[in-house]
């Protein structure tokens, strides 16, 4: 297959996950991004990748097979019937790595969708971009906001009852494999994050996870991830309802399934989400971690600069004010 274009240019939200309760299953985009472009090889002999980045990462990241958008571009045109190429990526980078706010998703969901810009002259597949992206990355919680912005739900379909077979009255059966749903957030929801200058990869923070919960911890959690929907946008509760909508929030990002257990691997973050929910902020770790997520119905930019300003005159710290991203990854054929 010829490539539709020579020049792609990408554009992808960071992502923060679980929000609390949704353990690999809840997603927030983030207004914060990451800016790739690939240019392909006039030269059908030469089939390298060469890779510049800019930004986070510039000192750390791999320049070769190995840097995770390329390996992931590769893949992709293979699925996309492109081939091997020759290309130069440049990459801007934003996105801190190993903190907690979907990097490697992002990066993932990059070489994907450039992929599939490639290949395909027409609007993005963000259907296909989504499914090769979450098998990829193995949970799907940051790749579905990434794909299509916004809050994500999603569920890998796999039940006893036979994927696929079970006639589902009215409509087709559900195929096997990661499916998302997309909530509406409110205009004046914002989220804070603190940023610190220490990394935690996700592999390592997957590794403290129990094998095994107790029954009541688990009704904890699907009591409050229930929660979230109304929680992230108050117009969701039925005419009449009153909530205080930064309560239900607290109330919603609750969580025994994973903080606990990960909390000894970033103490500096763990005495920070304690301290802000001790003043009822929503504060939770954002993604695997460090970063620190605090979600809040209006501007508390001020007070939550006092109550982490110990934190932030340390010099460890930095914190980045952040609306959601409604669009997901998108793509710019040059
Ligand atoms: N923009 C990027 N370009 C290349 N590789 C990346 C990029 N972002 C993340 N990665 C890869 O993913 C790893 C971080 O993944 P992970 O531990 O899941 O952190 P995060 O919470 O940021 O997603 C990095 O060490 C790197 O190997
Ligand atoms: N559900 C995953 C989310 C990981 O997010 P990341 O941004 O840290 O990669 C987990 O909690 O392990």
């Amino acid at each position: 297959m010829t490539p539709v274009t020579r020049k792609v240019r990408v554009r992808v939200p960071a992502t923060s996950a679980n929000l609390g309760s949704g353990f690999d299953t809840v997603g927030l985009a983030l207004d914060y991004h990451d800016e790739l472009e690939f240019t392909l090889s006039a030269d059908p002999v030469n089939t390298a990748a060469q890779v510049m980045i800019e930004g986070e990462g510039a000192d750390t990241l791999p320049r070769d097979e190995t840097h995770l958008v390329v390996s992931t571009f590769r893949r992709a045109c293979q699925t996309f019937g492109l081939g091997r190429v020759g290309f130069i990526l440049q990459a801007h980078n934003n996105i801190p790595q190993a903190r907690g706010m979907g990097s490697s998703a992002e990066a993932i969901v990059a070489g994907i969708a450039a992929a599939a810009a490639f290949a395909q002259d027409d609007e993005l597949n963000r259907d296909a971009v989504f499914e090769l992206a979450a098998a990829i990355e193995g949970h799907p919680d940051n790749v579905a906001p990434a794909v299509y912005g916004g809050l994500t739900m999603s569920w890998d379909m796999e039940t006893p009852e036979g994927v696929g077979s079970v006639p589902i009255p009215g409509g087709e059966p559900l195929h096997k494999g990661f499916h998302t749903i997309n909530y509406r957030v409110a205009d004046d929801l914002t989220a804070a994050v603190f940023v610190p200058d220490y990394e935690l990869s996700t592999e390592k923070a997957r590794q403290a996870l129990p094998g095994q919960l107790a029954f009541k911890d688990a009704v904890h959690n699907v009591s409050r991830v229930s929660l979230l929907p109304a929680a992230m946008n108050p117009a969701m509760l039925a005419t009449g309802q009153r909530q205080d909508v930064n309560a239900l929030l607290f109330a919603a990002t609750q969580d025994r399934l994973h903080q606990p257990y990960r909390a000894p691997l970033m103490e500096p973050s763990w005495t920070l989400i304690e301290k802000l929910r001790s003043h009822g902020f929503a504060s939770m770790v954002s993604g695997a971690g460090p970063c620190v997520l605090v979600l809040h119905h209006g501007d508390a930019r001020e007070q939550l600069g006092q109550l982490a300003s110990e934190e932030l005159a340390s010099g460890h710290w930095r914190v980045l004010h952040l609306g959601v991203d409604t669009k997901g990854v998108q793509v710019e054929r040059a």
